[in-house]
């Protein structure tokens, strides 16, 4: 018997992630090929962000997805959020060349005050939610807080193309394939101060720090230039990564709603006090996920270079914290 469709959310769904998303998530990429969906597509109430949602839906049309079981159009939170299962908040305003992420903030975080207060009225009451739309943790933070009577849990914020690029980093200086590096994470904040860390990670059993063996590489080429990718993405392209953050946000959905066999991954999720880390803050941690629930994988050594960088990632955090604390 075919599974009941899901109701999946996307925010900013004219934007050039929403394009690169939507498709992606019809064809069952995201939730599974036995996974119908209904798409609950957000944008703002502009003539002219309408009627490019209309034309991507044409397309999505088009494509005659046998998974894609209804779609919508909205321009208010209330509709488009209405029992909704998944919820992908990609809709705000990226940066541009020369912004750090941090300076959206005062254009972006009122948008996820409404997108939460939305979410705890009419979403379903086991909603998972990502927030790729920058900066992803302090806007996820916001979301969580402003939607009380969901649980903290559901909320995480996206690191995963932080993960994935650091990933391709350790591949290519290794010379060996992707998929055979695991237990890669990277900590804190998405944004330069990130703490992308190999120390744990391992291929075919062998330690990836043995291997590279050169710590002068880890500090001064590998953590700046994950850290400093997007950035390095805008100036090559003139517009700020689109089909990789789609990439990543289906990767994290997928994972967690379908579970990584025991592999980490690395989340953005509010802290429960893991690592030092102050509970609620919006933070990436190494995870592994299982029946459609995340669980930190704890007990990990931090060394006194490890200790810094998280303390940096985390000071920022605190600071953007306090930069919305009169939002919440
Ligand atoms: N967390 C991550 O790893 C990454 C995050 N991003 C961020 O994702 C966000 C979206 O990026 P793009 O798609 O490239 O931008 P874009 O400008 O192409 O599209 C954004 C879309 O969101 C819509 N929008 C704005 N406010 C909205 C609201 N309140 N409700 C619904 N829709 C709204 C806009 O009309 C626009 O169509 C940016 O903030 C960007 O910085 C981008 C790459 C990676
Ligand atoms: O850098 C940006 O502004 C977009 C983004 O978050 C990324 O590519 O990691």
């Amino acid at each position: 018997m075919s599974k009941k469709p899901v109701r999946v959310a996307v925010t900013g769904a004219a934007g050039q992630i929403g394009y690169a998303l939507l498709f992606r998530i019809a064809s069952g990429e995201m939730l599974g090929k036995d996974q119908p969906v209904i798409l609950q597509l957000l944008e703002i109430p502009d003539e002219k962000a309408q009627k490019a949602l209309k034309g991507v839906m044409m397309e999505l049309e088009d494509c005659a997805f046998p998974l894609l079981a209804g779609m919508e159009a909205h321009s208010d939170p209330m509709g488009a959020f209405k029992d909704t299962d998944y919820a992908l908040l990609v809709g705000a305003r990226p940066r541009g060349p020369g912004m750090e992420r941090k300076d959206l903030l005062a254009a972006n975080a009122q948008i996820f005050t409404v997108q939460g207060k939305a979410l705890n009225a009419v979403a379903s009451r086991n909603v998972k939610v990502l927030v790729v739309g920058n900066p992803a943790n302090t806007n996820a933070y916001i979301a969580m807080k402003s939607a009380p009577d969901l649980p903290a849990k559901n909320f995480t914020a996206m690191l995963r193309l932080d993960h994935n690029r650091a990933l391709s980093q350790i591949a290519a200086k290794t010379g060996k394939p992707v998929s055979s590096i695991e237990k890669l994470c990277v900590w804190g904040n998405h944004s330069p101060t990130m703490y992308a860390d190999y120390r744990f990670a391992t291929i075919e059993g062998q330690s990836v720090k043995a291997m590279i063996n050169d710590e002068d590489w880890n500090r001064n080429v590998f953590l700046p230039t994950v850290g400093k990718r997007g950035a390095a993405i805008i100036e090559a392209r003139g517009l700020s990564s689109a089909a990789s953050a789609a990439n990543a946000a289906i990767d994290h959905m997928r994972d967690w709603a379908l579970g990584t066999n025991g592999k980490w991954v690395t989340m953005g999720i509010p802290s429960q006090g893991w690592y030092g880390i102050p509970q609620d803050v919006m933070f990436g941690f190494p995870v592994t996920c299982a029946n459609g629930e995340y669980t930190v994988v704890e007990g990990l050594p931090i060394d006194e270079f490890s200790q810094q960088c998280l303390n940096k990632t985390l000071a920022e955090l605190e600071e953007e914290r306090q930069g919305v604390a009169h939002l919440i």
